[in-house]
């Protein structure tokens, strides 16, 4: 493969296991997301689809195999105001006291940077981001403080505000009401439009099912369907045990 084919993909997976406890939660998981692609990642509770998120953002480390963003693998990538991550659960805080806008803004700033005030360009970056999840009366309120809907905006916005090339979502519209999401689901079909590449856990897609250019569902730490969205998102919810001789489903 050559380099720049290695850098079309957005992200590579690659022979992936990851233990968690000395247990293996992730097993030769392979997976190539090119960019602009629009990716779900589905499958029951306990599957591994929040294990893989983590792993794809290098907050855990595999135990075989790698990951790579734009080419490089997760331990020397550098880049990461190209990412945006919303974890699945908010995690922004972290027990110190922050506002909202001290979260949203974080996501402007690489970790070195963190302490430089922000310029006029990036403090109206963030006065979007505010404005498109309709948060811009709580700027100074104290994030903690906020209803768990609420914080999700917080983190979506913060996903948001460094226009990132590839978003990676666990999860994000969980316990968001559902004009939140649409409102949600509209910017990120005009981030799609300009190029940026989305990866999504979800268990209810929602306004962002109309998005979705293709769906990958795990079982069991393996990845078991690799392709169009409608039969993954049927079968990943019924039963696990189908899958037969359809497209895009896997041996196991
Ligand atoms: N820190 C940990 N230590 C040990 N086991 C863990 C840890 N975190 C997750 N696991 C286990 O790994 C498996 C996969 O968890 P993971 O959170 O990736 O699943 P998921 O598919 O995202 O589930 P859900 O849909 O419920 O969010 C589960 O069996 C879980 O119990």
């Amino acid at each position: 493969m050559t380099r720049s084919e290695d850098t079309a993909k957005a992200v590579q997976v690659t022979d992936l296991s990851v233990d968690l406890g000395g247990r293996p939660v992730l097993r030769g998981v392979d997976l190539q997301i090119r960019q602009g692609e629009v990716v779900a990642v589905l499958g029951t509770n306990g599957s591994g689809k929040s294990t893989l998120i983590k792993t794809v953002v290098g907050l855990l480390s595999a135990a075989r195999g790698e990951v790579r963003l734009f080419g490089t693998p997760v331990p020397r990538f550098r880049q990461w105001r190209r990412v945006g991550y919303v974890p699945q659960r908010i995690t922004a805080a972290g027990g110190v006291p922050a506002t909202v806008y001290e979260v949203v803004s974080s996501g402007l700033l690489s970790q070195r940077r963190m302490f430089t005030p922000l310029r006029a360009a990036q403090k109206q970056a963030v006065d979007e981001a505010l404005q498109l999840v309709d948060m811009p009366d709580h700027r100074k309120d104290a994030v903690a403080e906020l209803s768990g809907g609420q914080q999700q905006r917080v983190l979506i916005a913060r996903a948001l505000v460094s226009d990132p090339d590839l978003l990676i979502l666990d999860e994000p519209t969980a316990g968001v009401d559902l004009a939140s999401q649409q409102i949600f689901a509209d910017a990120i079909r005009e981030r799609v439009a300009r190029g940026t590449t989305v990866v999504m856990v979800s268990h209810d897609l929602g306004p962002m099912d109309a998005l979705i250019d293709r769906s990958v569902v795990l079982r069991r730490g393996r990845i078991v369907y690799d392709g169009p969205p409608h039969a993954s998102q049927t079968h990943a919810h019924v039963h696990p045990h189908t899958g037969g001789d359809e497209p895009g489903w896997l041996s196991s």
